[in-house]
């Protein structure tokens, strides 16, 4: 359980003294005149590994915690354009690290068998990948880079403020809607907002954190406006220029609070484009398009470069011979009763497209029960039904529920001709991961309708934007503070 006490009190100077740089042979002191020493000293004298860290500003978030795990992903986008523009653009941000919150057990991932608390980012995704557009950490690699600014043991972390966001009860102000946030005290009986619950994420139990404020903080804008709050932050603890370059943690819960600077622009895309999912998850994923779906990257005429940042505008890949259905149930077929088909009539769907495109082979992807599962398939005399499970106990725990449900968006990535659920980012994931390998519209952004024939509401079409993301557009790069701020 949560020490509160103890977790809210790591004000205390950091000690330096394990470093190895001559500032420390006196001892202990605090950072800056840790980095004070720096200046006065042959910089050969101390690490290069830790003299480029100076001035690090590390930022770590978390999200609510009901959310799921295809939300978590364009959460991570929001902070890693932020992130990648901060690093660009702005001086005293030039050393930033974006630390990748642990996964926290999902709501959604049912296995109890399972170990799946606390999952490194590099469980699911390409951590080289991602660094080719932000610099992030995962976690463990921020504990070991924290630590080798030279902590006491036990290695606590120290985070100076914490910015829990909320939002605002009433969003426009005469009709209009306006970028602001706004300090509020922390409240124990609040539900909305309290330091002792994890409601805006679990990354404060991680064992070795501690912080010294937290802030409730009502919150509407963009990633942008997240930077005023830092340099808020950043001059409330700096005590003059002997300080005024040390290293600083922060932290963000709550994140999905913070809106895109602009949704579904190139920015966004690269940062998308870059979240190439881990090589032992692809691993699976291509062995089973290959030896049951007879598919490879090539027979799919897909693009899948080494690196994502080769990736080029492509409309004409092929897919292979089967259909994608990805068939949303679980909680939806409660809370979406309107648009959630019945399995009988997503079953006549489905039929109907395979005749229309001369398809014998339907994979589904679905987080329905076995039992739904088996109502399913019995639907599909005549027709190849395929579903994947992980072929052994081994795979399953190696690949965990997270893992399988990646398998399965990319084996869907590559079909002939996918159709997804309305308003489910999961179906939405899949989307843009076919934009990126170079289908067609037309084979991607279909949905399943709640019956056959009828009138239904359909997802939104946000087409891939490519540009050259070496020239950061600079142009909005102002928005949010004076010239003078623009260190
Ligand atoms: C309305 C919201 O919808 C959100 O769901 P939605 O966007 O579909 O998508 P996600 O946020 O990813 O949550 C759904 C989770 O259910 C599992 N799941 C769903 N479809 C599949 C599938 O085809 N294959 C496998 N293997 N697993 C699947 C998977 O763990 C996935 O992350 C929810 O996260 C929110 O809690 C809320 O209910």
């Amino acid at each position: 359980a949560l020490n509160n006490t103890s977790r809210s009190q790591a004000t205390a100077p950091i000690n330096i003294s394990n470093t190895g740089c001559p500032a420390q042979g006196s001892g202990s002191g605090s950072l800056h005149q840790f980095w004070q020493t720096f200046h006065s000293e042959p910089a050969d004298r101390c690490p290069s590994s830790i003299l480029k860290l100076r001035g690090t500003v590390y930022i770590l978030y978390d999200v609510n915690i009901s959310e799921g795990f295809n939300l978590r992903r364009d959460v991570y986008i929001r902070m890693a354009v932020f992130v990648r523009r901060l690093q660009r653009q702005r001086k005293r941000f030039a050393n930033v690290r974006l630390v990748l919150p642990p996964w926290p057990r999902l709501y959604h991932w049912h296995s109890h068998n399972l170990e799946q608390s606390h999952l490194l980012w590099r469980h699911f995704f390409d951590l080289t990948s991602l660094r080719r557009y932000a610099k992030v950490l995962d976690y463990d690699e921020f504990l070991a880079e924290y630590r080798t600014f030279g902590m006491p043991a036990p290695p606590y972390v120290h985070i100076s403020q914490v910015f829990r966001l909320m939002h605002y009860e009433v969003m426009l102000e005469q009709g209009i809607f306006r970028d602001k946030y706004e300090r509020v005290s922390p409240n124990a009986d609040d539900r909305a907002c309290n330091e002792y619950s994890f409601v805006g994420g679990p990354l404060l139990q991680q064992e070795l954190l501690r912080y010294g404020r937290y802030h409730c903080v009502r919150f509407q804008g963009s990633a942008g406006l997240v930077e005023r709050m830092l340099r808020e932050a950043i001059d409330e603890d700096t005590s003059g220029p002997e300080d005024v370059n040390d290293m600083r943690v922060y932290a963000v819960l709550s994140a999905e609070t913070v809106l895109h600077d602009h949704w579904g622009d190139e920015h966004f895309w690269s940062a998308r484009r870059s979240m190439r999912f881990a090589q032992p998850l692809a691993q699976v994923a291509e062995d089973f398009r290959r030896n049951v779906l007879s598919t490879t990257d090539t027979s799919a005429g897909v693009q899948r470069p080494a690196l994502w940042d080769m990736e080029r505008p492509k409309r004409d890949a092929k897919g292979g011979e089967y259909l994608c259905a990805h068939l949303r149930r679980g909680d939806f077929v409660k809370s979406r009763e309107t648009t959630t088909p019945t399995l009988k009539s997503a079953a006549q769907q489905i039929k109907q497209l395979l005749r229309a495109f001369n398809l014998t082979t339907v994979f589904v992807s679905t987080d329905a029960t076995p039992y739904e599962l088996l109502e399913l398939k019995e639907l599909f005399y005549r027709f190849r039904f395929i579903h994947f499970t992980p072929e052994s106990s081994a795979q399953r725990l190696q690949l965990k529920d997270g893992g399988v449900a990646i398998v399965d968006q990319l084996i869907c990535s590559y079909a002939r001709y996918f159709v997804g659920t309305y308003e489910s980012t999961f179906t939405y994931r899949i989307y843009e991961e076919r934009e990126i390998l170079g289908f067609s519209k037309a084979s991607t952004f279909n949905t399943f309708c709640k019956a056959l024939g009828g009138n239904c509401a359909r997802n939104a079409v946000w087409p891939i934007v490519w540009g050259n993301d070496e020239d950061d557009d600079d142009s909005d790069a102002d928005y949010y503070h004076s010239d003078s701020d623009l260190y």
